[in-house]
């Protein structure tokens, strides 16, 4: 797919990362930012929980209490409704969403890309940042697709050649975050390696040394 010029998403002021927790339940977002987390992502996958739009009135207020950048993932009409920072949404998301009414609304939009093809509609959309992934095999989320490595993480980051804050995700931990740190991405997503950390402060005290340029 060509790339059209589009009206872009807003800019992240603060910046993206480096380390950008995506969790799913607002308990996580309360902990996270005053530990000094400056992006955050609420993601629950499932439509008909019962706090639902409760959680995300709580993470976006949360976000503005703690200066920092709350994502919504999936649910965009709930993001404007309630003015949140951001809204993440994936290739399918994308198909549905009223992605001008988010840029009317001025809400950042995160995407996600799964391949070469991906990335060029997600670049064609000139968001506030892209996400590659996955970067390594995972658990968290069942992929359509093969891990793509960190050769081909470089890769993509040299199509995007600066022009979007990117975000690497999919089976990171600390064990390799140092080979997807010096790809060059902006940013390091993860899921597991916070909620399931044995000691939260700690791990986050962790990837911030590992995350320094
Ligand atoms: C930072 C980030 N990257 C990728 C995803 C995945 O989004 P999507 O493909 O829409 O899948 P779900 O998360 O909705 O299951 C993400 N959420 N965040
Ligand atoms: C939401 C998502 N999108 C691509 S991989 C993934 C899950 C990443 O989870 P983890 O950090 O636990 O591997
Ligand atoms: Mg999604």
């Amino acid at each position: 797919m060509s790339e059209v010029m589009q009206a872009s998403f807003p800019v992240m002021e603060g910046g993206i990362g480096p380390l950008y927790p995506v969790v799913d339940d607002v308990r996580w977002i309360a902990r996270l930012l005053p530990l000094g987390v400056k992006t955050v992502q609420l993601r629950i996958k499932d439509p008909a929980h019962p706090e639902l739009e409760a959680q995300i009135i709580d993470a976006i207020r949360l976000g503005r209490e703690h200066n920092a950048q709350v994502f919504i993932n999936d649910y965009w009409q709930l993001a404007l409704r309630h003015g949140a920072y951001g809204v993440h949404l994936g290739q399918e998301d994308l198909d549905i969403a009223d992605l001008d009414a988010l840029r009317q609304a001025n809400i950042r939009l995160g995407v996600s890309t799964r391949t070469a093809a991906e990335l060029q509609r997600g670049l064609a959309l000139a968001p506030s940042y892209v996400a590659i992934g996955h970067i390594f095999p995972t658990p968290t989320k069942d992929m359509p697709t093969s891990p793509q490595g960190v050769a081909q993480l470089k890769a993509h980051l040299g199509t995007v050649a600066g022009r979007y804050p990117t975000v690497a995700i999919g089976g990171i931990d600390l064990t390799n975050v140092a080979d997807v740190w010096q790809t060059g991405v902006s940013c390091v997503a993860v899921v597991r390696a916070v909620t399931a950390a044995a000691d939260l402060e700690q791990a986050l005290a962790a990837f911030a040394d590992k995350l320094v340029r």
